[in-house]
């Protein structure tokens, strides 16, 4: 449809959904350029879609909801969620890789067959089939390619006998192309003409609210010992398992305290179920050991559930959320307001709640005991904020520090020992020169900032070395951001603590600049403990949850210099996050950088060398198949695919020095270099923030197969391709 008409239209009519459609086919068969094509009216820069893209696609009155499913097998499983009855299938077929590629065109047919028939056991209305990227098949290709219509065309008659007479598939006479814009328009109108032809009962797309479960409201007598109990006492009871009754209510009850109690110290969800289920642990251990020595009978006969106490807590958590927002200004619960909010939530009193959510099989499955696992139904409900509403959150502002670096670069470095089991000694020497230099190259520039100091440097390590001791095993701190750390240490990380241990002379001092001078004042801990905070402080608090928006100077030196110094141990590359970066990075950079000197021996002007849309294609799906497909790595699948498509979008707007295709290390390094300064914002190892919630992050299912974010969409393109139509 070309951009007047279909504005012209936009203005007389108003749109009506008709249906979803989910585009099939083999991977690169240009699924999602056509869908852009239809959604922009233009060409766009694709990349492998890990996942899928969905996207309202209007004609005339008419909307269908595309659903663009990539040709990754390990998002299959979520498939099922988007095939309702009344669905419509486009599969496409890439003529001209079919002609090039037997095993290809035997693999579409294969795909086309599996397919047909899982969509007809799911209630399809409508199947069409199309033939794409037109625009690359020579003259002589055209006659191969009307066999291949015909062999598709018998293959379709074959899987639903005297169905084409019916208009419940149709078989396309022309091809398109969504590069060239040809033979699209046709497609969507054949498309909307037999769903709308087939289509009796329409299935509207399935609003994105939150779903509102309707269960019956509890008798108003009910028997609560715990009315007006303040939380410091409910856990006291639980915790020395005293508790006069422990029935769903007072689980609620638990949940809503934990969670009132962690919300207003800035703690996410995930972190209120980890301070529950330690109390749960508490208070069956206690029981337990009473029982024995008093040879009588466990007074608590129930198990720590993860699953089941993460789902609870989540809904409970959405309701507290929707309770602020009636409060003027919103603010968090209080203890007391507990009756008054079961009485309008009277849902969560239901203890079959989760059977919406979870079969009984997933829900009873030793995994789901053990580790979180998301739901095989329905997806949880989100909360939506309204948009004037600030999110719930404690800032972790630290006003200007001079020592700011040197704490951020001992946790870092710190965090480093622990995440990739090497020698704590070896990892600090080595780090503690990276920073040296860094400082000294800061300089250069900039005259104010204060001579490196082997005393602060080592100071901070064996400050925060005591703090990290101090929270026990409890804690893996390989998963802590240093902001987390500092909310848990507020006087370590905001503070002037190296007071109390060095006179300022001894501090400034010459000496302390060239070497580790021992403390004036008294001597350095081995353990802190923490006060005033719980130990789930400590993990990601809710702030994080919106990203942050500048990494530091050092966590960025210090991701490049572990970056390039990993480059030697491929035990450690998988296991650093810096390490991760190179290791797609020289992966992409190999393959866009060959591809792209051929096209500069053919080409008269040699200057380009952003990756062009082949090769990063070409590159792309190289590391997909290389990287998602393996198993070998420690990263969840979730985490692969994530970090497999920022890179790729990153990738797609960095400039590669061009060279021949050779492999070349210290030019591929120095391209690394730049690609780093360049996006800063990937050195920070949990950038997910920004996509993720962490229930979904950590989950176990998120390590097993490919969850899509669900805070921010990743952008299933690049960007529109420069000079497109
Ligand atoms: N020449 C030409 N290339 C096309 C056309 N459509 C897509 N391509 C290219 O083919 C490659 C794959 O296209 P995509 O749209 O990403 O394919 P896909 O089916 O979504 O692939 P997966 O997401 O991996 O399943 C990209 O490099 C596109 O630029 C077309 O009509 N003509
Ligand atoms: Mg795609």
């Amino acid at each position: 449809m070309s951009k007047i008409t279909s504005y012209l239209r936009s203005l007389y009519c108003t749109p009506g959904p008709i249906g979803r459609c989910i585009i099939a086919g083999l991977d690169g068969s240009g699924k999602t350029a056509l869908l852009y094509r239809m959604k922009l009216q233009e060409k766009v820069v694709t990349i492998p879609t890990i996942g899928f893209n969905c996207e309202d696609v209007t004609l005339g009155k008419d909307v269908i909801t595309f659903w663009d499913i990539g040709g990754c097998d390990k998002i299959r499983p979520l498939i099922r969620h988007y095939m309702t009855v009344g669905h419509s299938v486009l599969f496409l077929v890439n003529t001209s890789e079919c002609i090039r590629d037997p095993s290809r065109y035997k693999d579409t047919i294969d795909e086309l067959t599996a397919q047909v028939t899982g969509s007809t056991k799911l209630g399809v209305v409508f199947i069409l089939v199309a033939f794409s990227k037109q625009d690359l098949l020579t003259e002589a290709q055209r006659l191969q390619e009307a066999a291949i219509k015909h062999h598709v065309k018998e293959t379709m008659d074959a899987l639903l006998p005297m169905s084409a007479a019916k208009g419940l598939f149709s078989v396309m006479e022309t091809g398109f192309s969504a590069d060239e814009d040809k033979g699209v328009d046709e497609l969507l109108e054949a498309l909307v003409a037999g769903v709308k032809r087939n289509n009796v009962n329409l299935v509207l797309p399935e609003p994105r609210r939150p779903i509102e479960p309707v269960h019956k409201p509890i008798p108003e007598h009910v028997n609560d010992p715990y009315v007006g109990a303040t939380p410091e006492r409910f856990f006291g009871m639980m915790e020395s398992a005293n508790l006069p009754l422990w029935d769903h209510r007072a689980h609620v009850r638990g949940g809503f305290y934990v969670l009132i109690t962690g919300l207003g110290s800035g703690l996410s969800l995930w972190d209120t179920v980890e301070d529950f289920l330690n109390i749960l642990d508490k208070m069956l251990a206690t029981d337990a050991a009473r029982a024995q020595v008093e040879g009588t009978e466990k007074k608590f006969r129930n198990t720590v559930h993860r699953t089941m106490t993460t789902f609870y807590l989540h809904s409970i958590y959405l309701s507290i959320l929707k309770f602020m927002q009636f409060r003027n200004p919103p603010r968090i619960p209080e203890h007391a307001n507990f009756e008054a909010f079961i009485q309008i939530n009277t849902h969560l009193l239901s203890s079959s709640l989760w059977t919406t959510y979870y079969s009984r099989d997933l829900m009873f499955s030793p995994s789901a005991k053990e580790s979180w696992r998301l739901p095989d139904l329905k997806p949880l409900p989100t909360y939506f904020r309204p948009n004037n509403q600030t999110p719930l959150s404690l800032s972790s502002q630290i006003s200007s520090d001079p020592n700011k670096h040197y704490k951020i670069f001992a946790f870092l470095t710190l965090k480093r020992t622990k995440a990739t089991k090497s020698r704590r000694g070896k990892v600090i020497a080595d780090a503690l020169e990276a920073l040296n230099r860094h400082i000294i190259r800061q300089r250069i520039q900039n005259q104010t900032i204060k001579p490196y100091s082997a005393t602060k440097a080592y100071f901070y390590i064996q400050i925060f070395h005591a703090a990290i001791e101090g929270l026990g095993t409890s804690i893996d701190i390989t998963r802590l951001s240093y902001e987390t750390f500092a909310l848990a240490f507020p006087d370590l990380a905001q503070g002037n603590i190296w007071r109390e241990y060095y006179k300022e002379k001894a501090w400034d001092s010459i000496q302390a600049r060239a070497e580790f001078v021992t403390p004036t004042i008294k001597p350095l801990p081995n353990i802190i403990p923490l006060v005033g905070v719980t130990a789930a402080a400590a993990r990601e608090a809710q702030n994080k949850a919106a990203g942050k928006a500048l990494v530091e100077d050092t966590e960025l030196m210090l991701a490049e210099h572990w970056a390039l110094s990993d480059i030697q141990d491929p035990s450690l590359m998988l296991r650093s996050h810096g390490g991760m970066i190179w290791w797609y990075f020289s992966a992409l950079w190999t393959v866009i950088r060959s591809q792209s000197s051929s096209h500069i021996s053919s080409s008269p002007s040699p200057h380009t060398s952003i990756p062009t849309s082949t090769s990063l294609g070409a590159a792309a799906r190289l590391l997909v198949k290389d990287e998602l497909l393996k198993n070998d790595s420690p990263r969840g699948a979730t985490e692969k695919a994530f970090w497999v498509q920022i890179m790729l979008q990153r990738m797609a707007g960095f400039k590669i020095t061009p060279g021949d295709s050779l492999w070349d290390r210290n030019a591929c390094l120095s391209d690394a270099r730049r690609f780093l300064a360049e996006n800063r914002a990937i050195a920070d190892e949990e950038f997910w923030m920004g996509y993720y919630s962490a229930e979904n992050w950590w989950s176990a299912d998120a390590a097993g197969m490919y969850l899509p974010p669900d805070l921010k969409d990743l952008g299933g393109v690049v960007g529109a391709s420069v000079g497109g139509n």
